[in-house]
C-alpha cells in the first residue's frame, strides 16, 4: 500500500511509495527463479507496449484528439552498452502519474494476487508456475537492478509526464516530468553484480533481434531498432539516427499452415497463454463462406489454477483484420470450453466493434459455433486416434479438463451427443480409477439382458467402489460407472440416455433391477417380502420421519441394509453437495432396503417375534442403527451422530 497517497505533487518533487505486499513477493520470485528464462523479459515488455498501442487505437475511436496528430503506432528498442541500459519505447496510450502508481506498484489481476498470497514461501514456487501468471512488467527485474519508466498519457499536457523508478526491492518513486512524446519508455539498467556473461550479451543488436524474432515476430506493429552499418573507413559498426523494422509483423495465425513449424506454434502459444509448457494440441484454420475468419485454438496441457472460476474467460483473443480488439472468450466460446487459448481473427467485423455489439452480432455467433465445433473435432481426433500417443494426450486432457467439459452436457444442447461420446468415467470394470471408459465402450460390454447403463455417484471412487448398492452388480458381473466429480450430479440432470440406453443410478428405484433378476430370484424376493411383511411394517413405524418406506432388497449380498431414493427424488449424494454449497436440499426421505439373509436383519425378526414391551425398544434402536449405518456406508452422516454412537455402544455392551 502507498505510504503517500498524494496524486498530483508539484513538478520535480519525488514521492516514494511502498509496493503492495504481493508485488514484493513477486519481485523476489522474479529475481530468484526466472534466470533460466531470462529472455522473456523482452517479450513481456514488448507485449505491454503493443497492448498500450492497441488501447490507444481503441480509445481514439471515440476521441480522435488522443492521436495528438500522430497516428503511426510503433515500438522501439534501443540499447546503450556504456550506460548498460536497454530501452523499450512505445507511442501508445501512456501512463498518468496515478496510472503509474496504481499499475506499476500493485498487481491488479485478482487471480495473480491470490496466487501470490497463497505461495507465501518463495522457495516453493518454480518458474513454470510463475510463468502462468504473466509476471509482465516486473519481469524486467530478472535482468535489471533498476527500472525507470518515463511516460505521458495521451491527451494530458506535456507537464503531466511521469517518471517512475525502482530498484525492485521495497519501494518505487514517482515524480512529474515534462515530456513531449506521448507513450512510454521503459529503461532497464542491467544488473552489474551478477556474472557478466549472464547479461553482457543483451547489449548487442544481434541478441536483441534474435529475442524479438523468437518471441515477438507476430506483434502486428512494427518493432524498430536503430540502423547499424559497417563503416569501412573506421573499420567499425556505426549506429545511425534512423530506425529500421526488425520484426516481420506478420501475425502468425495469418500465415499458411504449411509455412509454420511446430516450434513456432508452440512458442506462440507460450506467449499468448503465459504458459511455460507446450500445449497438448492445436487447430489452425481459415474459414471461408458466410462469415470469414481465421482461428488458431490451443488445448493447454495443464489446467490453470483458476480454471474453476467461470468468470475467468480471457483465453481467446479477438482480432479484426489483424488488429487486436479484445480478450473476450465469452462471445467466442461457450463457458465449458474456457480452457481453450488462442486467437480468432475476423475479416467481417468492424474495427470499432464494442462488447455490447459482440453479444448480438450474427458473425460472432457463427464464429462461436465454428470454434466450438473445431475444438470438439480436435478432441475427437485425439480420443479416437489410431496412435497411442494421441490417445494418451486425450487421457491427459481428460484428467485436467474433463470436469469442465462435463458442464457442456447441460449447457450445449446442440452438441450434447458429441460431448457425451467424449466423456470418460472410472468403472468397476477396471481395477484402477485412473483407467477410464467411454460410454460407447460401456455399451459394447453390456450383458445381453442388460437394458440400462448403471452408475453410482459418491464423494470418492473408493466410497463408490465399496458401496453396498454395488453388491448385486458385482455378483452378477454387471459393470457400474463410478461418478465422483461434483459436476456429475448436475450433468446427469441433462444426460438421461446414451445411444438409446437409459442411464440408471444403482441407488434409485427398483424397476431397473428387474431386468437383471432371473425368474427364481424374482420369486424368492416376492416370498421374502411376504414372510417379512410384519417386520417391514414394524420397521417403517420405528423409522417414521426418517425413511419413506422399508422394503426387501434385491441389491444386497453382504450388507444388511442400504438406502435408495424413489424415482424423481434427489439422491443422497446430491443433497449432501447442495448442503455443502450452502443451498437448501429438497427434503425427500430415502427408502431403506434390507437384506433378509443378513444376521442383523434376522436378529430384528427375532426381536419382533419375542413381542414384549422391553424388546420393542431394542427393536427401534436396532432399526435406527441399520438406517444410520446405511447412511454412513454411502458417505453420508447420521442425523444425530452422538445418538448413533450411544445406540451402538449399548448393543456392544449387551453383546459383551
Ligand atoms: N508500456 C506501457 N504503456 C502503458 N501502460 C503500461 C505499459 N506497461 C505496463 N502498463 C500498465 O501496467 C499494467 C501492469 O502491467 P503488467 O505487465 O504487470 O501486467 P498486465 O500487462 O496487466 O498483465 P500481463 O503482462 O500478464 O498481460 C498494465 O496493465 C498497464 O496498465
Amino acid at each position: 500500500m502507498s505510504t503517500d497517497t498524494t496524486t498530483s505533487p508539484p513538478a520535480a518533487s519525488s514521492h516514494t511509495h511502498a509496493f503492495q505486499a504481493e508485488v514484493k513477493q513477486l519481485l523476489h520470485l522474479v529475481a530468484h527463479s526466472l534466470y533460466s528464462n531470462r529472455d522473456i523479459f523482452l517479450r513481456e515488455l514488448v507485449s505491454n507496449a503493443s497492448d498500450a498501442c492497441d488501447k490507444l487505437r481503441y480509445l481514439a475511436i471515440d476521441d480522435a484528439a488522443l492521436w495528438e496528430g500522430q497516428s503511426d503506432l510503433r515500438i522501439r528498442l534501443d540499447f546503450d552498452p556504456q550506460a548498460r541500459t536497454i530501452t523499450v519505447s512505445d507511442n501508445g496510450i501512456g501512463l498518468s502519474m496515478q496510472d503509474a502508481i496504481d499499475h506499476l506498484g500493485t498487481i491488479a489481476k485478482s487471480g495473480t494476487r491470490e496466487f501470490m498470497q497463497q505461495i507465501g514461501d518463495a522457495r516453493k514456487a518454480d518458474a513454470n508456475l510463475i510463468g502462468q501468471f504473466g509476471v509482465g512488467f516486473y519481469s524486467g527485474f530478472i535482468v535489471a537492478d533498476r527500472i525507470t519508466v518515463e511516460s505521458r498519457r495521451a491527451g494530458l499536457p506535456v507537464e503531466q509526464g511521469v517518471r517512475w523508478s525502482s530498484d525492485g526491492t521495497g519501494e518505487f518513486s514517482v515524480e512529474h516530468i515534462r515530456r513531449e512524446a506521448r507513450g512510454t519508455d521503459v529503461i532497464l539498467h542491467l544488473r552489474e553484480d551478477a556474472d557478466e556473461q549472464q547479461f553482457g550479451d543483451l547489449l548487442t543488436a544481434w541478441k536483441l533481434k534474435s529475442i524479438i524474432n523468437r518471441y515477438s515476430d507476430h506483434i502486428s506493429l512494427p518493432i524498430e531498432m536503430r540502423k547499424r552499418e559497417w563503416d569501412k573507413d573506421k573499420a567499425a559498426e556505426v549506429v545511425r539516427e534512423d530506425w529500421e523494422q526488425v520484426n516481420k509483423a506478420a501475425a502468425l495465425w495469418a500465415r499458411p499452415r504449411g509455412e509454420l513449424t511446430s516450434e513456432q506454434y508452440i512458442d506462440f502459444y507460450k506467449q499468448i497463454a503465459h504458459d511455460a509448457e507446450a500445449p497438448l494440441a492445436w487447430t489452425h484454420n481459415r474459414v471461408e463462406g458466410r462469415s470469414e475468419y481465421t482461428q488458431l485454438l490451443y488445448i493447454p496441457a495443464k489446467a490453470p489454477f483458476d480454471l474453476w472460476n467461470r468468470e475467468q474467460m480471457a483465453g481467446v483473443k479477438l482480432y479484426v483484420k489483424r488488429v487486436f480488439i479484445l480478450d473476450d472468450a465469452t462471445s467466442l466460446l461457450p463457458t465449458y470450453l474456457r480452457f481453450v487459448r488462442g486467437v480468432v481473427d475476423s475479416s467481417d467485423l468492424p474495427l470499432n466493434v464494442s462488447r455490447e455489439l459482440l453479444q448480438e452480432s450474427r458473425d460472432i455467433r457463427a464464429i462461436r459455433e465454428g470454434c466450438t465445433k473445431r475444438v470438439l473435432s480436435l478432441l475427437e481426433d485425439l480420443a479416437g486416434s489410431e496412435d497411442q500417443a494421441q490417445r494418451d494426450k486425450y487421457a491427459t486432457f481428460w484428467q485436467e479438463f474433463g470436469q469442465v467439459l462435463k458442464e457442456g452436457i447441460g449447457e450445449d444442447f446442440a452438441n450434447r451427443e458429441r460431448l457425451a461420446k467424449l466423456l470418460r468415467f472410472a468403472s468397476t470394470a477396471a481395477e484402477s480409477d485412473a483407467q477410464t471408459t467411454s460410454l460407447a465402450d460401456y455399451v459394447a460390454r453390456m450383458k445381453p439382458e442388460q437394458t440400462a447403463i448403471y452408475y453410482i455417484t459418491a464423494d470418492t471412487p473408493r466410497a463408490a467402489r465399496s458401496s453396498p448398492q454395488l453388491e448385486v452388480f458385482k455378483r452378477k458381473g454387471v459393470e457400474v460407472l463410478l461418478l465422483t466429480d461434483r459436476v456429475d450430479e448436475w450433468m446427469l440432470g441433462s444426460l438421461r440416455e446414451f445411444e438409446g440406453k437409459l442411464l440408471q443410478s444403482v441407488a434409485r428405484g427398483a424397476a431397473s433391477l428387474d431386468a437383471l433378476q432371473d425368474e427364481a430370484e424374482k420369486k424368492q424376493a416376492e416370498e421374502a417380502a411376504q414372510t417379512h411383511q410384519a417386520l417391514l411394517a414394524r420397521m417403517k413405524t420405528a423409522l417414521d420421519g426418517m425413511a419413506q418406506d422399508v422394503r426387501i432388497s434385491a441389491r444386497l449380498v453382504e450388507s444388511p441394509a442400504c438406502l435408495v431414493v424413489a424415482e424423481g427424488d434427489v439422491s443422497g449424494h446430491l443433497a449432501r453437495l447442495l448442503r455443502q454449497a450452502g443451498q437448501e436440499a429438497p427434503k425427500s426421505k430415502p427408502i431403506l432396503e434390507i437384506n433378509p439373509a443378513h444376521a442383523l436383519v434376522q436378529r430384528l425378526q427375532s426381536e419382533l417375534d419375542k413381542g414384549d414391551a422391553a424388546q420393542a425398544e431394542a427393536f427401534d434402536d436396532l432399526s435406527r442403527i441399520l438406517f444410520d449405518q446405511a447412511q454412513l456406508a454411502e458417505g453420508g452422516m447420521p442425523e444425530d451422530p452422538a445418538a448413533y454412537v450411544r445406540r451402538v455402544n449399548q448393543w456392544l455392551v449387551r453383546a459383551a
